[in-house]
């Protein structure tokens, strides 16, 4: 997570839009989203709310990479990142580009589906509903803590959890403003003992590339105390890089700032993640849902970095995690010496960087197969994305992404039935890893309900459907599209409890 002087480091997540800087570091158009969003280890999941702009292929998570710099050391995990929200392909994406003898895989790949099947066939993108399995829980607490053979402590299910169920809901522990990790020590020193003894029983990495003991001993030149003998100013260091180590192996980009969690903090990591963290701006907390039904007992897994490294292949994540995490990724992906989930991924950032391209700046047009060549050619591209997604187990804000371009192209196709499925499912995926208080992303314009509203102006203007009855005005504000379907998922839950009591 943490890093030297992170601000020279590569795009994080928020960055991910230029033009709403609501959350400033949130969103920018250049970068993809990366990862959790964490500084460190876990920075890079998670600013989801971030995470949903951007683009695809240029996100870093924020603390991932490490900068090589004689500045004072700093949060390594920030970068800026934030996943949470942002999504979106856009042009700026060098990093997800393949490489020069990039060769079109698509006919090797597991998913791919030849012409005749293309937009209705088994494959069917459209076919997910997304709906859970299990009642909405009753418990108060969904999680338990407990230790985990190899990974220290982790949180496992106490109860059959749902898709889209909202895990935790969480104010930050302690909070920097900058990825610069000598800032911990303020508000560290400010904690009360009790939230002191918390963050202290954090799991602890010493990065070796961030260098924190140097980082430390600079802190202390600073104070220019003469007092201090040798033994002092060791045990004074020793407190520092603990301190620091603690911060850049847990915290999450949070908004602009960077925090670590009591709770949400003992995740442990997965590349095919079950749960999706990200800080919401409108809250004020980081929230984690479940991006599957997840079984009483599992494992709850969060993915420290997503954004482009959702697509890097399994040797590339493992040196990131263990640069900066210092563990050993045995996740499925990681375990598949098939090479299945290498090629998946490796045909996914193809098709990103070809779609993102396609849609923007055409740099090595012609050195690559994958920039469609018709609009049509790119609804099934990005068809072929979500299925591959799909398959990977990939339910995040990475498939939010997809179904948008997938909807955006089918618009363009004036198939504006299969436009609009397309952004409902977006808005699904969206729903079940961020929740309904997406208020940030309604002001970006980015927000899925603004997208469904945006297709059925289309469809109403091309006479494909009636338009809506506008309401008397009255003093009482519409409800969004998310306050509706929230509502209706209330309800559908209120009865599948009903009906769970019944039988
Ligand atoms: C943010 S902490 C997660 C909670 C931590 N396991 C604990 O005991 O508090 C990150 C650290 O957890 C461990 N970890 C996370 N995911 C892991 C995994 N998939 N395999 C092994 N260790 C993991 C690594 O030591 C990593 O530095």
């Amino acid at each position: 997570m943490s890093r030297l002087r992170a601000e020279s480091a590569p795009v994080s997540l928020r960055s991910v839009f230029t033009d709403c800087d609501t959350h400033s570091t949130t969103r920018r158009s250049s970068d993809v989203s990366l990862s959790a969003g964490r500084l460190s280890p876990n920075s890079a999941a998670s600013s989801d709310h971030e995470a949903k702009v951007t683009t695809q292929a240029t996100t870093e998570s924020s603390t991932v990479h490490p900068v090589e710099t004689s500045q004072p050391p700093v949060c390594a995990a920030s970068p800026p990142s934030c996943l949470n929200h942002i999504y979106f392909f856009t042009r700026d994406v060098p990093d997800i580009a393949p490489p020069a003898n990039v060769k079109d895989q698509r006919s090797a790949s597991p998913a791919s589906r030849d012409e005749s099947t293309s937009s209705s066939g088994s494959l069917n993108p459209l076919a997910p509903t997304f709906t859970p399995s299990f009642p909405s829980p009753t418990a108060s607490r969904l999680y338990e803590l407990r230790e985990v053979p190899g990974k220290g402590l982790g949180l496992f299910a106490a109860t059959n959890i749902p898709l889209g169920a909202r895990i935790i809901c969480e104010s930050p522990l302690l909070t920097i403003s900058r990825n610069e990790l000598h800032l911990v020590w303020g508000p560290y020193c400010r904690l009360s003992n009790a939230q002191k003894k918390a963050y202290d029983s954090l799991h602890f990495y010493n990065p070796p590339f961030m260098k924190l003991e140097q980082a430390g001993r600079l802190q202390l030149i600073d104070t220019n105390d003469t007092s201090l003998d040798a033994d002092d100013i060791d045990e004074i260091v020793r407190d520092h890089v603990r301190v620091m180590g603690i911060f850049a192996t847990n915290n999450f980009i949070s908004g602009p700032a960077f925090a670590v969690y009591e709770e949400a903090s003992r995740l442990n990591h997965s590349c095919i993640p079950n749960v999706h963290h990200s800080y919401n701006p409108t809250l004020k907390k980081l929230t984690v849902h479940a991006a599957r039904d997840i079984y009483a007992g599992e494992e709850l897994l969060t993915n420290y970095v997503g954004g482009r490294f959702t697509y890097w292949p399994r040797k590339r994540r493992q040196g990131i995690l263990r640069q900066q995490y210092g563990f050993q990724c045995a996740c499925v992906a990681c375990v598949d010496r098939t090479g299945q989930s290498d090629g998946r991924r490796e045909v996914m950032a193809n098709m990103a960087y070809g779609l993102m391209q396609y849609g923007g700046d055409r740099h090595g047009e012609g050195q690559n197969p994958y920039i469609p060549a018709t609009v049509d050619a790119a609804l099934r591209q990005s068809e072929d994305l979500i299925t591959l997604l799909l398959e990977e187990g990939i339910t995040n804000i990475e498939l939010c992404k997809a179904y948008r371009t997938a909807a955006q192209e089918a618009l363009k196709m004036q198939d504006y039935t299969k436009a609009r499925d397309y952004a409902l499912n977006e808005a699904e995926v969206e729903l079940n890893c961020l929740g309904a208080e997406v208020d940030d992303l309604v002001k970006c314009g980015s927000a899925a309900s603004v997208f469904i509203n945006l297709v059925e102006h289309e469809m109403v203007k091309a006479g494909a459907i009636e338009p809506a009855v506008t309401p008397r005005k009255t003093k009482k504000t519409k409800k969004t599209w998310s306050e509706r379907r929230k509502v209706k998922r209330e309800r559908e839950a209120a009865a599948q409890k009903a009906e769970a009591a019944r039988s």
